[in-house]
């Protein structure tokens, strides 16, 4: 996801240093036009002590559009995570959401304008029902919409019996579907997942990708921090690899993931 620095673009040599005052203007560069629901990244950086976990990242996550973020252990893909998600502040750098400047905003209230997430450790309320935690998704986010929760269980495959249970004990696979429903109750734009695969077995990998694909095609945003590149590959409209606190290349499954991402390797950005 590197772009040329200011004045080391492509053409950046070329073309006279001076021109008559007569001479057309060029265009001036234009920033390139945000959707108003775009979560970004900007030049984040972030540390734990003296170890640095990001040095700089850009990132976007645009509507419609599922965005992974791949590579080895340590490389700072939960610590951008959580400074999207606003359970971290970053050191340096900014996070916007639209043209809205969410920094310093509290997930909480991240949440409320519809930045929803789950969690890589399951955190579903064990005493509840699966229809009581769905419901606490819709008083958290976006819009207080009723029905949102009634459409959220039936998505998820979450409104037959299982809805009146505790969620104590339930598989892994029923409580990550729950934490998705959880978090699709309110009506979220953006949807930050921390290892949606984690602990599910092949089948409900494939109807975990069915919903998200779905989420997208609604126009969702969808970001995924995954391990299971399988995943990645069938699902991700675009990838990135981290390594060490950066993004060190981006693009398609297809082109980015041949280089052994895990490896912390990557094709060209
Ligand atoms: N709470 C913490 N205290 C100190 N160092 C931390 C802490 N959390 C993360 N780190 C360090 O920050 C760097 C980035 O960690 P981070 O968890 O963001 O990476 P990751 O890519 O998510 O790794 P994993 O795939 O293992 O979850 C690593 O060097 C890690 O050891």
């Amino acid at each position: 996801m590197s772009r040329p620095a200011a004045g080391q673009g492509p053409g950046a040599s070329h073309g006279p240093r001076s021109r008559s005052r007569n001479a057309p203007r060029a265009a001036a560069p234009r920033p390139s036009p945000v959707a108003p629901h775009t979560l970004r990244a900007r030049r984040l950086h972030a540390a734990y002590g003296d170890c640095t976990a990001l040095d700089g990242v850009d990132l976007e996550l645009p509507p419609g559009r599922v965005t992974a973020v791949v590579g080895p252990n340590g490389a700072g893909k939960s610590t951008l995570f959580h400074c999207l998600a606003g359970t971290l502040r970053p050191a340096r750098g900014q996070v916007l959401f639209g043209d809205r400047d969410v920094t310093r905003l509290a997930a909480h209230a991240r949440t409320r304008l519809g930045i929803a997430r789950t969690f890589q450790q399951l955190a579903v309320f064990p005493s509840l029902t699966v229809a009581e935690n769905v419901r606490i998704g819709a008083e958290q986010g976006r819009l207080p919409d009723p029905a949102a929760v009634a459409r959220s269980l039936r998505l998820l495959g979450l409104d037959g019996p299982v809805r009146a249970l505790p969620t104590a004990g339930l598989p892994t696979g029923t409580l990550r579907r729950v934490e998705l429903a959880r978090a699709l109750a309110g009506s979220p734009r953006v949807l930050l997942l921390d290892e949606p695969a984690a602990g599910l077995d092949t089948a409900e990998v494939t109807a975990l990708a069915r919903v998200l694909r779905a989420l997208a095609a609604d126009g969702t945003a969808l970001l995924v921090v995954e391990h299971d590149l399988d995943l990645v590959a069938d699902l991700a409209d675009i990838v990135h690899v981290m390594t060490a606190g950066r993004i060190v290349a981006s693009g398609p499954a297809d082109r980015v993931l041949d280089g052994g991402a895990e490896g912390g390797g990557g094709g060209g950005a």
